[in-house]
């Protein structure tokens, strides 16, 4: 029997299929199982919503690659799709590349993107972002595919440049990150459907990756639409997470305002549906055959 495909060779071939990958964003092993079991060819997990959802922090750089890993770690370990990650800047120069790139391999991960900020970084849709010279980039996207162990780790090479140097230049950069070894670029902070256009009339020479965060720069555009303008991945970073804030939010308002939970029963996830998410009833049947009813004849 041979192997099973790498989480890489997985990713980099829906990517190549027909039709754009839609990867919502996973802040915990549980919301990934969620998106899974909707039937979403890969999952996506968010640097801003890990560090907001595990640390209360805000996205500007206080999580640190250890901490990123693990939480990627349990989200590729808790589903079957493939599961892309956030990596910010590498956590430093492209020498810290090389280890992200191993550790984020070793944990299961089948790819993850850079980008051409400055460390410490910000969030994409913040003002102030500043950014590395090409050449650091470059050799940042080199130092990463040298790095990987399976060839098929995909590297997302993704430009913060159009809010700073303009989406023209931004485009140029994209261009010498694709030729420098980037299997998918990801152009990012995008303000019109227009700029999206350029990008995919460009003739960059890697798929595209779009990013419709809420409440961002990024006009509102569907998955459908995306592809329409020639895109091939479109992730939603931080819907689920934005969604879970609000539902509980407004579950502590009602136990604030009320004393009691009874009547907002509707609004939550009934015990048995948490248990068949978390597949509950294999391990029922594991702790018969290993535990209570441990059969000593064979
Ligand atoms: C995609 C992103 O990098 C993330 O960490 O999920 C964020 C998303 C967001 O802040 O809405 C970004 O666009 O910088
Ligand atoms: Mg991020």
């Amino acid at each position: 029997m041979s192997p099973p495909p790498s989480p890489g060779r997985v990713l980099r071939e829906r990517i190549a299929s027909d039709g754009i990958l839609v990867a919502p964003g996973a802040y915990d092993a549980i919301t990934a199982r969620a998106i899974e079991a909707h039937g979403f060819d890969a999952v996506y997990v968010t640097g801003a919503g890990t560090v907001n959802a595990q640390l209360g922090l805000p996205d500007i750089s206080l999580g640190t690659m250890t901490e990123i890993v693990d939480n990627a770690r349990r989200i590729a370990q808790g589903v079957s799709v493939p599961v892309f990650c956030d990596a910010d800047t590498g956590y430093g120069n492209a020498v810290n590349v090389m280890r992200t790139v191993r550790e984020f391999e070793q944990a299961g991960v089948a790819g993850i993107h850079l980008e051409d900020q400055v460390t410490p970084k910000r969030c994409g849709h913040l003002e102030g972002k500043e950014i590395v010279d090409t050449g650091e980039m470059v050799g940042k996207i080199r130092a990463a595919c040298e790095a990987r162990r399976d060839d098929d780790f995909v590297v997302i090479a993704r430009s913060d440049a159009a809010a700073v140097e303009g989406v023209e230049a931004s485009v140029e950069r994209c261009r010498a990150y694709a030729a420098a070894g980037a299997d998918v670029i990801f152009s990012e902070a995008l303000t019109t459907e227009a700029d999206f256009r350029t990008f995919a009339e460009a003739g960059i020479g890697a798929p595209l990756l779009a990013n419709m965060t809420e409440f961002g720069r990024t006009p509102y555009l569907s998955a459908s639409e995306f592809e329409a303008i020639g895109y091939d991945v479109v992730i939603f970073p931080m819907l689920a997470f934005r969604s879970m804030l609000k539902a509980v939010d407004d579950a502590l308002s009602h136990l604030r305002a009320h004393g009691t939970q009874a009547d907002i029963l509707d609004r939550m996830k009934t015990r048995e549906e948490l248990y068949e998410l978390v597949d509950y009833p294999s391990y029922d049947e594991h702790e018969r055959r290993f535990v209570r009813e441990v059969d000593l004849g064979g």
